[in-house]
């Protein structure tokens, strides 16, 4: 009898300090920051008990969403919300997502202030979810993104691209090969773009970064977009993390995807080291020198707390399949669809390819002299930026003249900021790829240009993603000129990238 009443009290102490911790995390910690939000000055939306804004938020993106999407003006399309908290109070908003606050800022001195003192607003701790894609370098922050961003920065460095170019060379010509069979007699064909780059963009990072072969960084890309995929297919697990541990079949296959991808990283590892062993293998790109680090071969140049674990360097092989694959996708993709929408820059495009390159395979140098096209991805990343960039705060930080409480999440909306007429001038919303002519600086008042971040974090792979993107679009405007097909939907999704949410439908045509 006593040890039943025992039993019972317990479960009632466990069952009421639970009642009370989520009480505390979607009703009194909320709407705690939100008074102390507002008292700095910061408003939007109300908080909504658990679910912030999102039932807003998508509510009204289903009603803007019974219109097509017809021209580059896409955030009252996507996120209408966004959209009127910017109209509403300019430079300095919050949203709600679940119970999580986001400050949104688009002051040009707000957003040096975010970026410059990374330190303080760190990366947010990527949820279980997100943890499965953004992993390593990119997430991590302190003494240990330092010292992997000092082993990983010498993969990157020119003399190391102009190695890797045959690499690129051959993926882009396997690439180049496949369309012309597909056009074949007819001299056209429909490709759902986004698919062939995904394939490029993986084949590109398998074989210049890792030294791997096809296959198996098809398989890894492949459970990736299928891990993409699942979560996309329940967006909300997304805001609350919680629900991984549902015993769902979509739980257990995206456990069972995330083991598998650890096993295929795990083979392309043990591969290297044999090859290595046996003297026959590049040991200066992005996985050489991961092992190196790990093995304490370079350790002066990594710095304290470069101990790396054979799990370090699994986790940033992983990032690299994602980050260096799905970036440079989008921009391709996007590039697409706006050079059909806008044919004279496509024909802008073309002819600089024939005027420096002519019909010959293009060369490492060759690149370097393409300033049309370089503009035309300026303009694609300004419209289409990839990534909104998202910081997160530990302790109450002051910004500005405003304090920041701790367990804030801040976002600078580059797709915002990058549309702001008050920094391109009336044209923001037209795709006009002359304002890069003469450089950013002319371009954007504050320098308020920044698809690829900003400062010591900004991205690792810029060169690496540009140079795969300038030399497989030259290859296509060699042999071919296209079109959108009457199948192609606009419809930007925007989730950790920003891609066309029905695929990239183009027709291709051979010239
Ligand atoms: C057009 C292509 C690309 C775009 C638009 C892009 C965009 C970005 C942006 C905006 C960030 C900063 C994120 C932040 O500050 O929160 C970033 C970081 C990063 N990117 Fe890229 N990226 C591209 C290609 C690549 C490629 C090809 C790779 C690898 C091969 C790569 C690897 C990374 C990594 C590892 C980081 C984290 C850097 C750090 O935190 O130190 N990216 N990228």
């Amino acid at each position: 009898m006593a040890a039943a009443m025992l039993i019972g009290a317990t479960i009632g102490i466990l069952v009421a300090f639970l009642f009370g911790k989520v009480l505390y995390t979607v009703w009194w910690w909320p709407k705690m920051i939100e008074k102390k939000l507002e008292e700095e000055g910061i408003h939007g939306y109300p908080y909504k008990v658990l679910f912030g804004n999102l039932k807003e938020m998508m509510k009204m993106s289903k009603e803007a969403k019974k219109q097509p999407l017809l021209n580059h003006d896409i955030i009252p399309w996507v996120n209408p919300l966004l959209q009127q908290l910017s109209n509403t109070y300019k430079k300095i908003f919050v949203l709600w997502v679940g119970p999580t606050p986001r400050v949104t800022v688009t002051d040009p001195k707000l957003i040096r202030e975010v970026l410059n003192r990374y330190n303080e607003f760190h990366k947010p701790e990527a949820n279980a979810f997100i943890h499965l894609f953004v992993t390593g370098l990119a997430s991590y922050d302190g003494e240990k993104w330092d010292s992997h961003r000092k082993i990983l920065n010498p993969a990157f460095h020119v003399e190391k691209l102009k190695r890797m170019f045959p690499a690129f060379s051959v993926c882009c010509d396997e690439m180049i090969n496949r369309w012309e069979e597909l056009v074949g007699k007819t001299g056209s064909c429909e490709l759902d773009v986004l698919d062939e780059f995904l394939n490029l963009g993986g084949d590109v990072i398998s074989r210049a970064a890792f030294g791997s072969n096809i296959e198996e960084g098809r398989s890894i890309f492949l459970l990736q977009k299928e891990q993409c995929e699942l979560i996309l297919a329940s967006p909300f697990t997304l805001f609350f993390p919680s629900l991984r541990f549902l015993p769902t079949a979509s739980n257990r296959k995206a456990k069972y995807i995330h083991k598998k991808v650890i096993s295929l990283v795990r083979g392309i590892i043990e591969k290297r080291e044999d090859a290595v062993r046996r003297g026959e293998s590049d040991d200066d790109d992005i996985l050489g020198l991961l092992l190196k680090a790990r093995n304490g071969e370079n350790k002066s140049k990594a710095g304290r707390g470069s101990g790396l674990s054979t799990d370090d360097v699994i986790e940033e092989c992983k990032e690299f399949y994602f980050a260096g694959q799905d970036t440079t996708t989008a921009l391709l993709s996007w590039t697409m669809v706006v050079l059909s929408m806008h044919p004279e820059w496509q024909d802008k495009a073309r002819n600089e390819v024939f005027q420096f390159i002519g019909k010959n395979k293009p060369k490492f140098d060759d690149l370097n002299q393409l300033k049309i096209i370089n503009m035309i991805f300026q303009e694609v990343l300004r419209l289409y930026p990839a990534i909104f960039l998202i910081r997160s705060t530990s302790k109450n930080i002051k910004l500005g003249d405003m304090t920041i409480p701790a367990g804030v999440q801040v976002c600078v909306p580059t797709h915002l900021v990058h549309r702001d007429p008050e920094v391109w001038g009336e044209d923001a919303l037209v795709f006009n790829p002359e304002r890069f002519s003469e450089g950013v600086s002319k371009a954007a008042k504050d320098q308020m240009y920044f698809p690829f971040g900003w400062g010591p974090r900004m991205c690792i792979g810029l060169n690496f993603g540009m140079m795969e993107a300038k030399l497989i679009l030259s290859q296509i405007l060699q042999r071919f000129w296209f079109e959108l097909s009457p199948s192609y939907t606009h419809a930007p999704l925007l989730t950790l990238i920003m891609r066309p949410q029905y695929g990239a439908q183009i027709i291709v045509h051979k010239l």
